[in-house]
């Protein structure tokens, strides 16, 4: 279970139970989203994070063969609001937890734990999932960098080959896998998922407490009345809350990509950098290598914006951005009446954080911003980490190649039932001598 920050997903992995599981043939079966907000959100009522599992855990209870149920592990792993739950009340975590706890091991899996996975795991194991569902790692192909981008916070993951790992060693994990040795580079930005970054940025805008908020982010048309103390309820932006500010704010679009674009840049910290060369927030980036897939809020933003194609050139895309925000928000209403108000009203502000993550954060150009696939699943498997995560806890993945077989498992049926068939018919005509004779006895007469 992918305990995210804005929801929890239950998925379900199948293999073939025959011993040669290190052949790339685990599968996602089925992907249950849980109803209702990620579980740091029932901070105040842990009880209610457990119970918001339990519908996706009947739900596999159907799918998992019930007399596979004892038989089939179960883990959970929590990444950044629970994280930030945990820095700003680790009690409230705990409960969480416990709440959690309890309710997985009401059903009759093999119930694993639950966890929060650190940063450095989450983008690693996302890296092992793009690239184990691409036969990447069994093949010892070049490998594709991953680049995940959350509600709280987004990782970058990739190998590059003037990159030892001893400039940073937090931003470095080594493998072994199939007998291929791999360095890692991967960097989790905790704050930077797209609504934690929304909020860094509102908080910016805001810094003097103002009644009136105009943000260039969001449509022209686009009015709400927000509450101060909602907006810096987050460890990103709690030590930035104005004093004497209103309860309340009047949050009001006007549509100005460009203005955007300084806003959302005003989320980074390019000044200092004591590394060979940095990202921002003076973290260490090696040259970028290879292609990347880019999944996620990466997938779900671009694929609503119509901008996935990334042969399209960057300028164009910008242009087509500038276009979209600038349009009047009754209309994008009226456009897309089948669309969470929610998500509607922010993909402006999720787009222009994209590219600025992409091109100043990472430092993608014109030319290699084509390098980026915008993925959401890659042979019916969701791009995530969830399935490197499984697979390295059932040791699913081998550090040595296997041996390699000289035929593949068909071909080997085939040549014992030749061998076999051949065998008997040797057997039957060394039988010949002892065969009664049939010779035909002269009649007496
Ligand atoms: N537009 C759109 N946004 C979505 C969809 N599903 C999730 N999101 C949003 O996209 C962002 C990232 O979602 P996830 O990748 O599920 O993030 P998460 O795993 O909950 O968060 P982290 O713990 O930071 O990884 C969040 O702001 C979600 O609210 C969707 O289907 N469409
Ligand atoms: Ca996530």
């Amino acid at each position: 279970m992918d305990a995210g920050s804005s929801h929890t997903a239950l998925y379900i992995y199948e293999w073939p139970a025959e011993k040669d599981n290190n052949t790339g043939r685990v599968e996602q079966t089925h992907l249950c989203k849980v109803k209702g907000p990620g579980i740091s959100s029932y901070a105040s009522a842990p009880v209610k994070a457990g119970e918001s599992l339990r519908l996706c855990m009947e739900e596999a209870k159907q799918w998992v063969p019930g007399k596979r149920h004892h038989q089939t592990p179960l883990y959970l792993g929590a990444t950044a609001g629970m994280r930030l739950l945990n820095m700003a009340n680790s009690s409230a975590s705990d409960k969480v937890f416990q709440a959690v706890e309890g309710a997985l091991q009401k059903f009759p899996f093999s119930y694993q734990g639950a966890k929060i996975i650190s940063g450095q795991d989450e983008g690693a194991f996302g890296w092992i999932t793009v690239n184990y569902l691409d036969e990447r790692l069994k093949q010892g192909l070049e490998t594709r960098g991953a680049l995940d981008l959350g509600g709280a916070s987004t990782q970058i993951s990739f190998v590059s080959d003037n990159y030892d790992g001893s400039e940073s060693p937090s931003n470095s994990v080594t493998f072994r896998l199939y007998g291929n040795d791999y360095n890692l580079y991967t960097h989790s930005f905790l704050c930077y998922g797209k609504d934690q970054s929304l909020r860094m940025m509102q908080a910016h805008q805001s810094q003097a407490g103002p009644a009136t908020v105009l943000d260039p982010c969001f449509h022209p048309g686009y009015t709400a009345t927000k509450n101060y103390s909602v907006l810096y309820d987050s460890p990103c932006v709690s030590d930035r809350k104005p004093k004497d500010a209103p309860d309340t704010f009047t949050h009001i679009g006007i549509g100005d990509f460009l203005q955007c674009q300084a806003a959302v840049k005003s989320v980074f910290n390019f000044t200092s950098c004591k590394y060979s060369r940095c990202s921002f927030n003076g973290v260490l980036q090696p040259l970028l290598q290879g292609p990347y897939g880019a999944f996620s809020a990466y997938y779900f933003v671009m694929n609503f914006l119509n901008l996935t194609d990334t042969s399209v050139p960057l300028e164009d895309v910008k242009e087509k951005l500038k276009r979209y925000c600038a349009t009047n928000w009754d209309q994008i209403m009226q456009q897309h009446p089948e669309v969470k108000l929610k998500y509607l009203a922010e993909y402006c502000f999720s787009g222009t954080y994209i590219l600025t993550l992409l091109t100043e954060g990472y430092n993608f150009t014109s030319e290699s911003y084509s390098d980026i696939k915008f993925i959401k699943k890659i042979k019916g498997s969701d791009a995530g980490w969830t399935l490197g995560y499984m697979l390295n806890l059932t040791n699913m993945i081998p550090a040595e190649a296997p041996d390699t077989p000289l035929l593949p498992h068909p071909g080997y049926v085939s040549v014992v039932s030749v061998i076999a068939v051949l065998l008997f018919i040797l057997f039957i005509v060394s039988l010949r001598p002892l065969w009664p004779r049939c010779s035909k006895q002269p009649q007496i007469v």
